[in-house]
């Protein structure tokens, strides 16, 4: 976060008030619990497509339920850290390299087996291209990579180890102009994240760990728990919520979510929440009718704030492979994604998808996701990123 500091730092920054919350009424929000239901018995079909009626009118009025207070949970034991390593650096790249060890294994190995003390030929070449495409860097990275080694070594004797330096040093000039952090300016209006992805992307998991950052950094957090096709999809943003201090605004099974997206809108502003993350539920690219209700999401969010949402994060399973880039492109054009957050890192040997699409679209990663647990995301970092991919230890 590029702004992000204890609560005094947040305060001078924002200044100490934010304004009156407009429309909702304010007692549909209650000021102090961790978690609140607001009920909303609104169909999907409430507020149609086109005719777009406001939504705080095409629904009954919110009830607010308390949920149980849970303790924040704790961030997870850091392992020893490298010598003159800030600790969290030195944990996350623990976490980072064994998370890729399945994408740098599969690459390692490949190298490895064709590099075994031989001068560069024209075959070899051949045979580290192919190897470079399987694991899912995009045919232009991998011609770099060629092109780059047959340019200095053609017909010299090269090491894997030597190949494997070459291909993260080419791999960190694709990723560095696109490893950009969520940055969240100052506003005395909520920041809206919108966060999209195809179905079990991560999406609502992604958002708990974003929601405990932000937590820590002293921002206010309001979650919206707009996946209202799956109940348990609510449930865990609750648990989150309750886990990481955010409150969390859900509707019934089935509500609207573009409904429910405006009302949380309101109440993160009458609640003078610095930021509102709104889960979405889980549509396959393919699905007109999902990505028609994605849309109406993004419209009536504006009809409060003509600036949101701010930033429309689209999350990526990495062990999706190929099929990402067509998720980028489709959610791209449905839902104008201004950034990406790839989870799953850890379950794959397809890592090296996310600098395919980084050298394809260019749009900034601001997080990845090695695992479940809460301190499994972190910014993106390309050097690391690119060291870890290609079996390295990490610089400096
Ligand atoms: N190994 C691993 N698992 C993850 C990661 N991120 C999320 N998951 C798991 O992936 C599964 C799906 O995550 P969710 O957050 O529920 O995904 P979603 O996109 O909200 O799913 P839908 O609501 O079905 O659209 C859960 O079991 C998560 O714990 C990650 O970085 N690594």
């Amino acid at each position: 976060m590029s702004d992000g500091g204890k609560r005094g730092l947040f305060g001078r920054l924002f200044g100490g008030g934010k304004p009156e919350a407009p429309a909702r009424p304010p007692e549909a929000v209650a000021e102090t619990e961790a978690v609140e239901v607001i009920e909303r018995d609104a169909p999907p079909e409430a507020i149609e497509a086109e005719a777009a009626p406001e939504p705080a009118e095409s629904v009954a009025e919110p009830v607010v339920e308390e949920a149980p207070a849970i303790a924040p949970v704790a961030p997870e034991p850091e392992p020893a850290a490298e010598p003159g390593a800030a600790p969290v650096k030195a944990s996350w790249w623990h976490k980072l390299k064994s998370g890729l060890s399945r994408t740098s294994t599969a690459l390692g190995g490949g190298i490895g087996a064709i590099f075994t003390k031989r001068r560069l030929d024209e075959a070899t070449l051949e045979d580290l291209e192919d190897i470079l495409i399987q694991a899912d860097l995009g045919l232009a990275t991998a011609a770099r990579i060629t092109a780059t080694l047959r340019r200095d070594r053609f017909d010299k004797e090269i090491s894997d180890t030597e190949v494997r330096a070459v291909l993260a040093a080419e791999v960190e000039k694709v990723l560095a102009p696109v490893a950009r952090p969520l940055v969240l300016p100052p506003s005395d209006l909520p920041r809206v994240v919108l966060v999209v992805g195809v179905n079990g992307s991560g999406k609502t998991t992604t958002i708990g760990k974003l929601a405990m950052k932000l937590g820590r950094e002293g921002r206010k957090v309001t979650l919206a728990a707009g996946d209202t096709f799956r109940a348990a999809a609510v449930e865990q943003l609750k648990i989150w919520g309750a886990r990481t201090g955010a409150r969390v605004i859900a509707g019934e099974p089935g509500a609207d979510a573009a409904g429910l997206a405006y009302d949380a809108l309101v109440a993160a502003r009458a609640a003078g929440s610095d930021v509102l993350i709104v889960d979405t539920a889980g549509r396959l690219q393919n699905r007109a009718e999902l990505m028609a209700e994605l849309e109406k999401v993004v419209r009536v969010l504006k009809k409060q704030d003509p600036t949101a949402p701010h930033d429309v994060i689209l999350t990526l399973d990495a062990t999706t492979g190929q099929n990402a880039i067509n998720q980028v492109e489709i959610f791209g054009k449905v839902a104008g994604v201004t950034g990406l957050v790839m989870t799953k890192l850890d379950g794959t040997a397809r890592g090296g998808i996310l600098v395919a699409i980084a050298d394809t679209f260019g749009l900034p990663v601001h997080y990845i996701g090695v695992g479940e647990g809460v301190d499994d995301l972190e910014p993106f970092d390309a050097g690391d990123f690119a060291r870890a991919i290609a079996g390295l230890d990490r610089h400096g």
